[in-house]
């Protein structure tokens, strides 16, 4: 079976630290993509760049420092953004599908399988899926947030087995480089720590997101999911065929544990929760050691509105998140058979959805 490979470009690549979006960079990447396909990868493009077209289609304005304005740049520059690589990639004879996306098209079960059939579509006739956030209808409670994350994502939904986020640095390092001269390339990564977070200064130039912090968010995404993030200089976009053997420099964030079901991929990294479901110190070890199911007895108490079927989050008394399921009950419902015995539920409540509230198959424990 090919292997699938998803390329995220971030805005310091696209534009090379100009203003403007840099044609025969982007046409390097197409070429580097074309030689992919040919020996045989499956590739989606991950394309930051949809503010830094708009901004230079409207020549660079002052505007106010609000998201409506990131909107309206973001509007104005997709249809830019895209016009460019369709040109660029017909060079080559390779057709591309847009895919813009937003939170809410992810967090949402249905959405999330019909992405996923969109790219997996568009793979297997052969074109290259280039996907951006919705930034012009995009407001903050269903943002994404960045295109590092969404690359992470976009490579649960294509099934891929590496993720490449090209930026303007060779890697992670020990310190921001633009700000220290000591500062030392990190070449491989095993486990996620805060350590690892603490490294991580802010986005590099304007037109960026996020900086080392969103790359190392989305590295933990993808090593749940069992893929290969690499975070590599995009400047010579050729290091490609030494990233996908292994090789080259750049820090290679390794898989060590066995993947997660995508049902699970989703639940911990996607799914929208409606509530929280207080657990006791016996139901968390059950939970989080045992892999068990989340019985009526270890329930402390409920919060917010969920019904059958509903996305929850399982919380200990100070409110740590700990685990994130479906429920199999509505809230009330939980309110009534909560601290009870699960044979007890038919008689408490006239009807039973069987003895557990969170199944062991729904539900994911967080940081796992
Ligand atoms: N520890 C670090 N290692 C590497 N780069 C870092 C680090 N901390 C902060 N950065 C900054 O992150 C920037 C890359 O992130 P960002 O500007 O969001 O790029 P992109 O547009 O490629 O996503 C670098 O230019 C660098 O200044
Ligand atoms: N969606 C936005 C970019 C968001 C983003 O994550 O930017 P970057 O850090 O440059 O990859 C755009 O197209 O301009």
């Amino acid at each position: 079976m090919s292997k699938t490979i998803v390329i995220k470009l971030g805005s310091s690549t696209l534009t090379l630290g100009s203003k403007h979006l840099n044609h025969a960079h982007m046409l390097e990447v197409v070429r580097v993509i074309a030689g992919l396909k040919k020996a045989g990868y499956k590739v989606v493009l991950v394309s930051s760049g949809a503010v830094a077209a708009g901004r230079e289609l409207l020549g660079d304005p002052q505007l106010p420092a609000v998201l409506s304005s990131k909107q309206l740049l973001a509007s104005v520059g997709q249809g830019r953004l895209i016009e460019i690589w369709e040109s660029l990639f017909a060079i080559y004879d390779i057709h591309i599908g847009q895919i813009l996306l937003t939170g809410a098209d992810l967090d949402d079960r249905e959405r999330f399988l019909n992405a996923r059939d969109t790219l997996k579509a568009l793979l297997d006739f052969n074109i290259v899926p280039v996907i951006n956030e919705n930034d012009a209808v995009c407001i903050q409670e269903i943002k994404v947030g960045d295109n590092d994350n969404l690359a992470a994502i976009s490579g649960i939904l294509a099934e891929a087995s590496q993720v490449i986020l090209f930026t303007d640095q060779k890697g992670l390092y020990t310190k921001d480089p633009r700000k220290f001269k000591d500062a030392k390339l990190i070449r491989e990564v095993h486990e996620i720590t805060d350590e690892l977070y603490e490294l991580a200064g802010g986005a590099g130039t304007s037109l960026g997101t996020g900086g080392m912090a969103t790359k190392i968010k989305a590295a933990s995404t993808a090593l749940k999911a069992g893929m290969e993030l690499i975070i590599a200089s995009g400047a010579k976009p050729e290091i490609v065929f030494d990233l996908v053997k292994g090789e080259g420099e750049a820090t290679f964030f390794k898989p060590t544990h066995s993947p997660l079901m995508v049902k699970k991929l989703w639940l911990s990294t996607m799914a929208k929760s409606s509530g929280q479901i207080f657990i006791d110190d016996g139901a968390k070890e059950a939970i989080i050691k045992n892999g068990a199911s989340l019985l009526p007895s270890g329930i402390i108490k409920v919060a917010g509105e969920f019904y059958r079927g509903s996305i929850v989050t399982l919380c200990d008394l100070s409110g740590k998140k700990l685990a994130k399921g479906i429920s199999r009950y509505s809230f009330d419902e939980v309110d009534r058979i909560k601290r009870k015995k699960s044979q007890d539920i038919d008689a408490i409540l006239g009807f039973d959805h069987g003895a557990v509230v969170v199944h062991r198959d729904d539900l994911v424990v967080l940081g796992s």
